[in-house]
C-alpha cells in the first residue's frame, strides 16, 4: 500500500464506562493464531484505563483464528459451519486465557448471542449480570457464541455486537480497535488516493458508501460493519472511535486521551435517545398502581420504583415489559403519570406488592434486585411529553 495522508491529532470526547472490540485482525495474526503482538498493547490501554477509575468491557473476536489453527490437523480447509463452529469453541478459552495472562484484573467471559438480547428478559438479564461484573471492578470478556450462532458466525459481526453491548450497558463511548487508521473515504487497500475521515458529524448514507469489506483474512466484517455499529450506538446517543490497535503510539495516545483515527459523533443525547425509546416502545396492556408517596418520589424525587410504593399489578405482563404506571388522580380516579420497563411479571408484583425490598426473596423464592421500575428505564408522561421524538 502507497503512504497515505495522516489522521490529525484530536482529543476523545471525555467518558467513564466504554465498550472496547477488538477484532480478530489485532490479536491473531493472519492465519498464525493467537498473538500478544497487538493485544499488548491494548492490555496497556486497559489497565491504564482501568487504574484511573475508568470501566471497560471488552469485546474480543479471535475465538476462530485461534481455534482454526488448533484444528488444522483435523479441519483442513473445512470452512463448514460446523468446524468453525468447532474452531470457535477451542479458540475461546485461550482468548480469554491471553487477556486473562496479559491484565491483572479480574476477567469474566460473557457469550451472548443476538437473539439473545432481541429477548427482553434475556436482554435484562445480561445487562444484570453485566452491572454486577462492573460493580465489582471485573471486567466482562464478550463473545459472540458461536457455538449456537449461525447466523453471527456467517456474518461474523461482533462490531454491531459491541454497539448493542454499549446500550445495554450504558457506556459513554464505543472504542473499536481495528488494523487500519481509521474511516477513508475509500478502502485504502484498493485505493491508494483515500484520504482520512477524522470526523464523521452524522452518518449518511454517503459515509455509509465509503465502507468496503473485510481487508485481512482473519477479520469478517470490514469497514461496513463498524459504520452500522456507530450507528447503533449513535442511535442510542454514544460516540465510536475507530482507531489503529496496531499502531503502539496510537494506542498509547488513546491513554491520553488523544486520538489519531475517526471519531463519529451523534447528534442524540444519551437522554434524549432514551426518552425516544421509552416513548416508543409499545406499553403492553396493564399497569402497575402506586400509592401517592411513590408517586411523589418518582415525579418530583427521581427516584425508581420499589415494591414498598406498590398498591397492586393489573393484566398479566411479563418482566421486561413495558407497562403504565398510575397513581392517585383527581376525585379518587387513577391518572397514568408514567412507564417504564418492569424488572417483575404482574404475578410476581401482587406477591411482592407493599413488602420491604429485603422481602422480595423471602417472598418469591428470587430476587431480580430492588427495583421493580428502575429509574432509567422509567419515563413521566410529562418529560415524554416534552420530547420532541426529532433526534
Ligand atoms: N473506507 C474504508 N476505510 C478504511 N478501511 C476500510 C474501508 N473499506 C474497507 N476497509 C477495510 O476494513 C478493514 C477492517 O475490517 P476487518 O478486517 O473486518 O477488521 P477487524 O478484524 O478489526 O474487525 C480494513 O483493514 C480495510 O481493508
Ligand atoms: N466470534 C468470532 C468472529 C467475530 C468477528 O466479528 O470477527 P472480527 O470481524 O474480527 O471482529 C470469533 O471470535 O472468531
Amino acid at each position: 500500500m502507497t503512504q497515505l495522508r495522516a489522521f490529525r491529532q484530536q482529543s476523545v470526547p471525555p467518558w467513564r464506562r466504554a465498550v472496547l472490540k477488538v477484532g480478530s485482525s489485532l490479536i491473531a495474526a493472519d492465519g498464525g493464531g493467537l498473538s500478544t503482538r497487538y493485544a499488548l498493547g491494548l492490555a496497556q490501554f486497559i489497565a491504564a484505563c482501568h487504574a484511573s477509575g475508568r470501566e471497560i468491557v471488552l469485546v474480543s473476536s479471535g475465538a476462530v483464528a485461534a481455534g482454526r489453527v488448533l484444528l488444522k490437523d483435523h479441519s483442513g480447509e473445512d470452512t463448514s459451519n460446523a468446524a468453525r463452529q468447532a474452531m470457535a469453541a477451542l479458540g475461546q478459552t485461550q482468548t480469554v486465557g491471553l487477556w486473562q495472562r496479559l491484565l491483572d484484573i479480574p476477567l469474566a467471559q460473557v457469550l451472548l448471542t443476538h437473539d439473545d438480547l432481541r429477548n427482553r428478559r434475556r436482554y435484562l438479564n445480561a445487562r444484570a449480570t453485566l452491572g454486577e461484573l462492573l460493580r465489582h471492578r471485573v471486567m466482562p470478556v464478550v463473545n459472540e457464541n458461536d457455538t449456537v450462532a449461525v447466523d453471527e458466525l456467517t456474518l461474523g459481526d461482533n462490531d454491531n455486537l459491541a454497539a448493542i453491548i454499549a446500550a445495554l450497558v450504558d457506556a459513554d463511548m464505543l472504542l473499536i480497535a481495528t488494523d487500519i487508521d481509521g474511516l477513508y473515504t475509500a478502502d485504502p487497500r484498493s485505493n491508494p488516493d483515500a484520504e482520512p475521515v477524522n470526523e464523521v458529524p452524522e452518518l449518511t448514507p454517503e459515509i455509509m458508501a465509503m465502507a468496503g469489506a473485510a481487508g485481512s483474512s482473519v477479520g469478517t466484517g470490514g469497514m461496513r460493519t463498524k459504520l452500522e455499529a456507530a450507528e447503533k450506538a449513535g442511535a442510542a446517543g454514544i460516540e465510536t472511535i475507530l482507531f489503529n490497535g496496531r499502531d503502539s503510539e496510537v494506542v498509547s495516545l488513546l491513554s491520553r486521551d488523544l486520538l489519531h483515527g475517526t471519531l463519529l459523533r451523534t447528534r442524540a443525547t444519551r437522554l434524549q435517545a432514551r426518552k425516544y425509546w421509552l416513548r416508543h416502545v409499545p406499553a403492553v396492556p396493564g399497569h402497575i398502581e402506586v400509592d401517592a408517596g411513590a408517586m411523589r418520589a418518582l415525579s418530583d424525587e427521581g427516584a425508581s420504583l420499589l415494591p414498598k410504593g406498590i398498591l397492586a399489578a393489573e393484566g398479566e405482563f411479563q418482566r421486561g415489559d413495558m407497562v403504565e404506571i398510575v397513581g392517585p388522580g383527581e376525585n379518587g380516579s387513577l391518572q397514568s403519570f408514567a412507564r417504564g420497563i418492569s424488572q417483575y411479571s404482574a404475578m410476581e408484583i401482587n406477591r411482592i406488592a407493599r413488602s420491604h425490598t429485603r422481602d422480595i426473596k423471602t417472598r418469591l423464592g428470587y430476587s431480580f434486585g430492588e427495583n421493580v421500575v428502575h429509574r432509567d428505564d422509567l419515563a413521566l408522561v410529562r418529560e415524554l411529553d416534552l420530547t420532541t421524538g426529532d433526534i
